[in-house]
């Protein structure tokens, strides 16, 4: 059950690993630091009481382990000064891989930490939640949050390679395994309607931990991801901002909740593809069918599918959605659809019309 994608970049090229029980070989597919100093691996609490040890059994080499906290408020200013810090500390050289051994916060924040520390440092993704394994260990995109919103800094830097082992989540909480699956659905809706009919019938046997059918959602995930982060790297020519789609109502629902449990990057992109397919369907981009069959998925699978019950404030949302990423020229584009596995950017959206459509679903 071994599946190698290639993210095909150039001189940044790297290959994504899919096998169960592949981080026991973790020694043998990562290039350690040549100066035999112990390898940094950067993970949380949860991640490192469950599986460092594994780890750090399979890499026969001392670690210098760099634990945070887990959860998302762990993204920040302070955790990023803290870990470059360390990166500098342990005298890790540029060449020198720093590993990212957890969910899509450590692997965000290692990321973004080995992006900027001695100008760039390598490092080496090993994803340990289902969200992780399918999306954010992939196409460097990496970041913390800040004040003023989600994401909001970061740079793009690939990492050197990708190890999945779909054994560690055997050990993911559901709530965290259906956050991921949220993902998953996303590569269906956006561009492969053939792919979410698969997940329809296959869903619920992925969450209950159906080993086949988590390593062909990661695989068939990790290669649609790979394809579009090879044409479109750096998000200038529309096609890799189809892999926000949620994203934008979706980080305005986490910012508005203070980037916590209360509502999981996972379950705020499953409300925000539900929020993409209705807005669609209320422009009569798409059918009401379509956008129920989104919904009805998402439901099912045990997801959110309504920003009601929050507390949200339109006018505090759509502030947010003013500082979306892809904005340009004071718009914020949105990623709609034309049918589920035909989404497209649109730069026609007035962000008063969302706040017209959005303020009796709060
Ligand atoms: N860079 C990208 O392209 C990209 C893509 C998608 C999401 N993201 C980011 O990823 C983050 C969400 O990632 P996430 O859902 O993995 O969250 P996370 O990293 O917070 O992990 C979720 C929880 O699962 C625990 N956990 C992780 N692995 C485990 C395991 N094997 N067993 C038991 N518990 C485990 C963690 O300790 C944490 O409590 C968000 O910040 C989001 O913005 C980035
Ligand atoms: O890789 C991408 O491109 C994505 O958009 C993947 C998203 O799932 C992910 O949440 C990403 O971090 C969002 O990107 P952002 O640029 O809106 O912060
Ligand atoms: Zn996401």
């Amino acid at each position: 059950m071994k599946e190698v994608v290639r993210v095909e970049l150039g001189a940044r090229a790297y290959d994504i690993v899919i096998a169960p029980g592949i981080l026991a070989d973790a020694g043998r597919e990562i290039a350690l630091p040549k100066s035999g100093r112990p390898q940094l691996v950067v993970t949380d609490e949860t991640v490192a009481a469950a599986h460092l040890a594994t780890l750090a059994a399979a890499l026969d080499r001392p670690i210098d382990p760099v634990i945070f906290p887990a959860g998302e408020a762990t993204k920040n200013w302070r955790s990023f000064e803290t870990l470059v810090e360390r990166i500098l500390a342990a005298g890790v050289e540029r060449g020198d891989a720093v590993i990212a051994f957890g969910g899509g916060v450590i692997g965000d924040l290692t990321g973004f930490a080995a992006a900027v520390a001695r100008r760039g440092c390598e490092f080496v993704q090993i994803p340990t939640t289902l969200l992780a394994q399918v999306d954010s260990s992939v196409g460097g995109k990496t970041a913390i949050n800040a004040g003023a919103g989600k994401n909001l800094v970061g740079a793009f830097h690939q990492p050197s390679r990708v190890l999945i082992d779909p054994e560690l989540l055997d050990t993911l909480g559901p709530r965290e395994m259906r956050a991921g699956y949220a993902e998953v659905v996303k590569y269906g809706l956006l561009g492969d309607a053939d792919f979410f009919a698969w997940c329809e019938g296959n869903g619920a046997a992925l969450l209950a931990g159906d080993r086949a059918a988590q390593v062909h959602a990661i695989a068939h995930s990790c290669r649609m991801k790979a394809a579009i982060v090879a044409e479109d790297e750096r998000e200038t020519s529309g096609r890799r901002a189809l892999l926000n789609l949620g994203h934008t109502f979706g980080h305005a629902f986490e910012a508005e909740t203070g980037f916590s449990d209360r509502l999981l990057h996972g379950e705020a992109v499953a409300t925000g593809m539900v929020m993409a397919f209705a807005f669609s369907a209320h422009r009569g981009l798409c059918s009401a069918e379509d956008a129920a069959r989104a919904q009805a998925h998402l439901a099912a699978s045990g997801l959110p599918v309504s920003p009601k019950g929050f507390g949200f404030d339109v006018d505090a949302l759509v502030h947010h959605m003013q500082q979306d990423k892809k904005a340009a020229g004071g718009a914020t584009p949105f990623v709609l659809a034309r049918a589920i596995g035909d989404a497209y950017l649109d730069k026609t959206v007035a962000l008063a019309d969302v706040a017209t459509f959005l303020a009796p679903k709060l």
